[in-house]
């Protein structure tokens, strides 16, 4: 009998004996013991670049880890000091348009959660659609749609695993209203207000960038930007109880006019994440260097 994506066989989904095995043999690897993970999207890996004391691993080396194909994803787990906190950057991220499963694209994320992490800060190259968007503006995101875990291409199909989370897990809460708050008005003491702005994240699942009808029908349900990847990290961290802080950086303006001649291309998205890292490396650090380095002293 043909299988459906919500009914993925078995062997397709990882086992919690998997993911401790990894996590026990990056523990074997560095004592450096991380409460923030930081994914770096698509030409945005410079920011592990920033971290103090670093230890580097290749995917190629960890046991049960996915590796990259895509320009602009080096490879590497790093872990290091970054603004005071214990940090493990994500030098590259993992897509389904690759080819993988949505639960080897999370599979990093349950294994930060065995290793302690309680923080994930996620950041993607995205196309505008908001048209007071423009191209070099970075959006926090506030909040997403899920393309594929609608369908029911979701990495929580399955038994649940109640070790990680809940079985109906909320996501009216998915981006961290706190650090939101933190990271806007971190924007604006830094100067850099005019071209942060808050909204919505649509994710699909590529490799094509969006026709115009697919445009105009994504900004229609309310999404600002697009891109193809974060939702579904974000989810499986949610569903683990981590607080997640999002960013996106404009790297294109969606087409969704007959008219134009533009055309999206991922040289131009690479292109576009250079002229802005530093700002988005600077927000990053600013932040962290006002967050407590103990998660549950957030609030207090
Ligand atoms: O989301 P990240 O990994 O930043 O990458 C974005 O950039 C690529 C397209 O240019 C796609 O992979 C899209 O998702
Ligand atoms: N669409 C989808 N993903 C993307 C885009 C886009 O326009 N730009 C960068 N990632």
């Amino acid at each position: 009998m043909a299988t459906t994506a919500t009914t993925a066989p078995a062997a397709h989904r990882c086992s919690y004996e998997d993911y401790e095995a990894t996590a026990d043999w990056l523990r074997s690897q560095t004592e450096q013991r991380p409460k923030v993970a930081i994914i770096c999207g698509s030409g945005l890996g410079g920011l592990a670049e920033q971290l103090e004391n670093r230890v580097v691993i290749p995917y190629k080396d960890i046991p049960n880890f996915p590796q990259t194909t895509v320009e602009g994803h080096q490879g590497q787990l790093v872990f290091g000091t970054l603004e005071g906190h214990q940090c493990v950057c994500m030098q590259g991220r993992f897509h389904t348009y690759e080819g993988y499963d949505v639960y080897k694209v999370t599979y990093p994320v349950r294994v930060f959660s065995l290793l302690g992490v309680r923080t994930l800060v996620v950041t993607n190259a995205a196309g505008g659609l908001n048209s007071s968007f423009s191209v070099g503006d970075i959006m926090l995101i506030k909040d997403h749609i899920n393309m594929p875990g609608l369908v029911g291409n979701n990495p929580l199909c399955g038994p649940n695993d109640d070790r990680f989370g809940v079985r109906f897990p909320c996501m009216s809460d998915a981006y961290d209203r706190d650090l939101l708050a933190l990271a806007q008005q971190t924007a604006e003491g830094q100067g850099i207000g005019a071209f942060v702005h808050q909204g919505v994240y649509c994710m699909v699942g590529g490799p094509t960038f969006e026709s115009i009808a697919e445009g105009r029908a994504l900004r229609t349900l309310g999404a600002d930007a697009v891109g193809m990847s974060t939702a579904l990290e974000v989810v499986v961290a949610r569903h683990c109880g981590l607080r997640v802080l999002g960013f996106s950086l404009i790297t294109n303006m969606v087409v969704t006019d007959y008219d134009s001649t533009l055309k999206a291309n991922h040289a131009e998205v690479l292109d576009t994440t250079l002229m802005r890292t530093q700002d988005l490396q600077g927000l990053v650090r600013g932040i962290l260097a006002q967050m407590p380095v103990d998660p549950e002293d957030l609030y207090k």
